[in-house]
């Protein structure tokens, strides 16, 4: 990801993920590292521009493209890898927790689904994810405190799978985890992956339409415009 300062999902953003993930598919990739060229944010999550005073049609779209972004990323036949170079919040995490591994650089950022601390609900399929990686009991308590993770915390709880020292040696340690992957028989390796989403998939693609309504109703509410807007101030006047 290249969208500085923060990496923050913007539409654009988004569209350019999904459909490099749609290309990825088509020409049969072995294997991807999702990483970022910031120095220091792996993604800052959703644009909060994008929920900030929406223009409903365009809101839609953003949520629909995030959906299909995730749908691609969380069931792609290739091996997937998070080289996580920075700090991964909310939707930044979704990211590295659809992937099938992660590899943290410490010992300085952070990582987790913080929506509860800024007055936000982390959608059904974000808690899934980490409900998946770390285990109902670890997930009930992160996603109620909306806890960012330090790296050795992660790397306790499972929400990470090792810690780097820098980038190159992120890239190097997913570059691992591709290459013991690539022996497999391709076809047996991405049925039992799907088979292990399956269920967490569905969930969101039974209840696509209602999972898009409830976005667009919740970012209506005055309440959660002024929350939205007195962070946006907080983060500028950092
Ligand atoms: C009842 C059931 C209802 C269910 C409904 C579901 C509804 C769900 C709705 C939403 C779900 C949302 C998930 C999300 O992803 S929300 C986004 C959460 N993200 C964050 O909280 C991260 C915020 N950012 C930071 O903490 C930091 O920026 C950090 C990533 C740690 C990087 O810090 P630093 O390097 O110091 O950079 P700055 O803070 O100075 O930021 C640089 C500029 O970037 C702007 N910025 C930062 N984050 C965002 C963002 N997420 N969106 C837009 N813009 C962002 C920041 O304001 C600075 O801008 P400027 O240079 O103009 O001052």
């Amino acid at each position: 990801m290249q969208k500085p300062p923060v990496n923050s999902l913007n539409l654009d953003l988004l569209v350019a993920l999904r459909d490099t993930l749609v290309k990825l598919e088509k020409e049969k990739c072995k294997g991807m590292i999702l990483t970022s060229e910031s120095p220091s944010v792996f993604s800052a999550g959703l644009d909060i521009m994008e929920m900030y005073r929406p223009d409903h049609n365009r809101a839609r779209k953003f949520w629909t493209t995030l959906q299909d972004t995730w749908i691609k990323l969380y069931s792609s036949p290739y091996p997937t890898v998070a080289a996580i170079n920075g700090h991964s919040p909310a939707g930044g995490c979704l990211l590295a927790l659809s992937c099938e591994y992660r590899v943290m650089v410490g010992p300085k950022f952070t990582i987790g689904l913080n929506e509860t601390q800024l007055g936000i609900v982390a959608p059904f399929w974000f808690q899934d994810c980490m409900r998946n990686a770390i285990g109902e009991r670890q997930a009930e308590l992160a996603l109620t405190l909306g806890k960012m993770f330090s790296v050795d915390e992660a790397l306790k709880v499972g929400l990470i799978d090792e810690i780097a020292k820098d980038k190159a040696d992120a890239i190097s340690k997913a570059e691992d985890f591709l290459d013991e992957q690539s022996g497999l028989p391709a076809l047996a390796r991405s049925t039992v992956k799907v088979a292990f989403r399956e269920a967490t998939l569905n969930r969101l693609l039974k209840n696509r339409e209602a999972d898009t309504k409830m976005f667009l109703d919740f970012i209506s509410m005055p309440k959660v415009q002024q929350a939205l807007e007195m962070y946006m101030q907080t983060l500028k006047k950092k």
